[in-house]
């Protein structure tokens, strides 16, 4: 397995909050993988500790092999790592294509060849019928592909996505989950912060579980769904051993 992004014991605090202690792992080169925890369990830190969004108090991040750590996004993003922000900010006034030009433009100075890369990929996650709208008259869904096509502009080969999923309905979820796994297919290696569990059993084929800043499992999601730690984590102290008791296997 060829490891396309690497952290070693890196740690992030905020005043007296240990936001991310001492995590360590090795993400797979062109898989899909994801990250779970409960809420404010250290999940957007860590991805801001990936993509030189914040600077790790203690720890290596390596990407493709070169130790990167403190080096800042721009000079990441060159490398080929995009991340999508949890809440999405477009250039309101401005369209769909503009929008989307903004990540192409990481490779090209060149408008109309910034432009036609956007046309491209905004067919790629289903906004090719939208892109001469104002990116503020997009829906909460259409916001959520305007933020994966802007990161996908850049041509990542590593995509960090903060739940892209959130917000939607169960139907947008549906039809999101497929322009996830395609990306994936073509050989961009995902990694995904997802809430919705659905899409990371669906999707995922390598599971990361952090709570209080520290990784508390990891593996398939089938099998870290049933670990008694993750339970415990999501459910509160006890809860395992109560739904043992009660006979429901967890
Ligand atoms: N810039 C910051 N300054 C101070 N505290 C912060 C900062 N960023 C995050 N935190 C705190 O660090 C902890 C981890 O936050 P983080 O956003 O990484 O969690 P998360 O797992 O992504 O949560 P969620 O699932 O709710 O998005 C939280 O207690 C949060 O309040």
């Amino acid at each position: 397995m060829t490891e396309l992004l690497r952290l070693e014991g890196v740690s992030k605090t905020f005043g007296g909050l240990r936001a991310v202690q001492a995590v360590s792992l090795a993400l797979p080169a062109g898989r899909l993988s994801a990250l779970i925890g409960p809420n404010g369990a250290g999940k957007t830190t860590l991805f801001a500790l990936m993509s030189g969004f914040l600077r790790p108090d203690a720890g290596r991040v390596h990407f493709d092999g070169t130790d990167i750590t403190g080096q800042p996004p721009q000079a990441n993003a060159r490398r080929g790592m995009a991340r999508t922000f949890q809440i999405v900010q477009p250039f309101a006034a401005q369209t769909v294509r503009e929008n989307i030009a903004v990540g192409a433009h990481l490779h090209t100075a060149r408008r109309a060849e910034a432009l036609a890369r956007a046309e491209a990929v905004a067919r790629r996650v289903g906004l090719g019928s939208l892109l001469d709208r104002p990116a503020g008259d997009l829906t909460v869904a259409g916001r959520k592909r305007l933020e994966l096509a802007r990161a996908l502009a850049t041509r990542p080969r590593l995509l960090l996505l903060d739940e892209v999923l959130a917000g939607l309905n169960p139907q947008e979820v549906a039809d999101m989950l497929p322009v996830v796994r395609g990306i994936a297919d073509e050989g961009v290696t995902v990694l995904m912060i997802e809430h919705v569990m659905q899409a990371v059993m669906n999707l995922a084929a390598h599971v990361w579980v952090l709570a209080q800043g520290q990784l508390i499992a990891e593996g398939p999601p089938a099998r870290v769904t049933r670990d008694p730690a993750v339970i415990e984590a999501y459910l509160g102290h006890g809860t395992a051993r109560r739904l043992a008791q009660a006979g429901t296997p967890p």
